[in-house]
Order: structure tokens, then C-alpha cells, then sequence
């Protein structure tokens, strides 16, 4: 079987600056893996190059973007807009229309559906942007530290819902520090720190010693 997502010496910059070289994973369908690595070491650069929000410095992604959902925040919402009319139209760019009420019950939104977006508290303005990601029906997720702001209940109802989408064949990238109970292995991307060879590649020097 193909794998849903597959990364081949990929090196990936922030600020123009090589963050992470030489990586390479596959995650077949119906599995997750956990990136983990302390902070500023390139989770989040890692996850907006495999999501084609930035180039990357080498190396291949497959498949391209259209097959992966990016993101968990409420980031984009329409904040006059309510709950429902928010996620009615992501769902309409997708073709998802009619998983809107699921979307809602399982992410705990349904009581929320007539409250404007801006007056939603953090946790639940995080589950509304984990609704749309759900929404998207693509099957490759990344997901950037998916709990944050969530209380227990809420980790828990994620936790079922990746555990469904793994279950029908989907994929899942997941930055967290925290265990969701989910069967998965650990990609530390600490030893993929780039190196000043790197640097030197991504300015177009040869990294020689001057004569
Ligand atoms: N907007 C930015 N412009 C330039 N450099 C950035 C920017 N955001 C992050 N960086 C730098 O890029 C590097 C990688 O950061 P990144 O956010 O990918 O790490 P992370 O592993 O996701 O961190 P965290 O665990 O804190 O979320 C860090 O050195 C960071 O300082």
C-alpha cells in the first residue's frame, strides 16, 4: 500500500535560516506519528512545509497539499459570524456540508452553534478550528499542538476523533507534548538539526576554508 504521506530528504528554513536537514518518514494510512523536540527546534517549520504554506529548502513531500489538513486553530473564522455559519462555509469549499452537525457534536460545539466566533473562549475557539479541519474530509492531518487550551474532556473527545479518522484510513502528524493515547511512534527531530553546512548550502557558499 502507498503511504499517505511521504517525506524524502527534506530540509526546511525559517526566516531564511535552515532549521532541519536531511529528514526522511513515511506514515502509511490509518497511522499517526508524534513529533516531538523541545521548543524552537522546527516542529511548526516541519508542519507549515509538509502543509506547502512555505518551500522547502530540498527534498520532497508527497502527496501535494490538496491532500492535507492543516492546522488547529481558529485561525480565518469569521468572528461576527456564528459557529455553524463558520463551519457551513468551510465545509461548502470542501463538499462537507452535511458533516457540519457531526462536526459540532463531536467537537462539543452543538450548544456553541449560534454563538458568534469572537465570543468563544480559547479551548472552544480551539475546537472550532479543529472542526474545520475535520471538516476539510482530506486525510492527511497536521496538527500543531491540537490540545492546547483544551480541558480533559476535550483532550479525550479528540483523542476519539483521531482515533476515528485513523480507523477509516487516514493519516495524522501530531507536534504534542502531551500522550493521547494513541498508538504511535516518535519522530525527535532533534537530530535533524541543521548544521552550518547547511547554512552555507542555503547561502550558495561552498563552506570551504578561505585560501
Ligand atoms: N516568524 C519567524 N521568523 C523567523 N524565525 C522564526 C519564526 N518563527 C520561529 N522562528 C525560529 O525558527 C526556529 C524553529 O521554530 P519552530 O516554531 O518551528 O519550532 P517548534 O519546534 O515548533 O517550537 P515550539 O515547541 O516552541 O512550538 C526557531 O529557532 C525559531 O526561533
Amino acid at each position: 500500500m502507498s503511504a499517505a504521506l511521504s517525506v524524502r530528504d527534506l530540509a526546511v528554513a525559517r526566516g531564511g535560516l535552515p532549521v532541519l536537514s536531511d529528514l526522511s518518514f513515511e506514515i502509511a494510512p490509518g497511522h499517526a506519528l508524534v513529533l516531538r523536540g523541545p521548543n524552537g527546534s522546527g516542529k511548526t517549520t516541519l508542519l507549515r512545509t509538509l502543509a506547502g504554506l512555505q518551500p522547502p529548502l530540498r527534498g520532497t513531500v508527497a502527496p501535494g497539499p490538496g491532500s492535507i489538513a492543516y492546522g488547529a486553530h481558529a485561525n480565518g473564522m469569521k468572528g461576527t459570524l456564528s459557529v455553524r455559519e463558520n463551519l457551513t462555509f468551510w465545509a461548502g469549499i470542501h463538499g462537507q456540508r452535511d458533516a457540519v452537525e457531526d462536526a459540532m457534536r463531536r467537537f462539543a460545539l452543538t450548544a456553541l452553534a449560534e454563538r458568534p466566533a469572537q465570543g468563544l473562549s480559547a479551548g472552544q475557539g480551539r475546537r472550532l478550528g479543529l472542526a474545520r479541519m475535520v471538516l476539510t474530509g482530506r486525510p492527511v492531518w497536521l496538527l500543531d499542538e491540537p490540545t492546547v487550551s483544551l480541558d480533559a474532556a476535550s483532550v479525550a473527545g479528540f483523542a476519539d476523533v483521531l482515533r476515528g479518522h485513523l480507523a477509516t484510513g487516514g493519516a495524522a502528524l501530531v507536534a504534542t507534548h502531551i500522550d493521547l493515547g494513541i498508538d504511535a511512534p516518535i519522530l525527535d527531530v532533534g537530530p535533524y538539526r541543521a548544521t552550518l553546512a547547511d547554512l552555507d548550502r542555503a547561502m550558495g557558499r561552498d563552506g570551504g576554508f578561505a585560501a
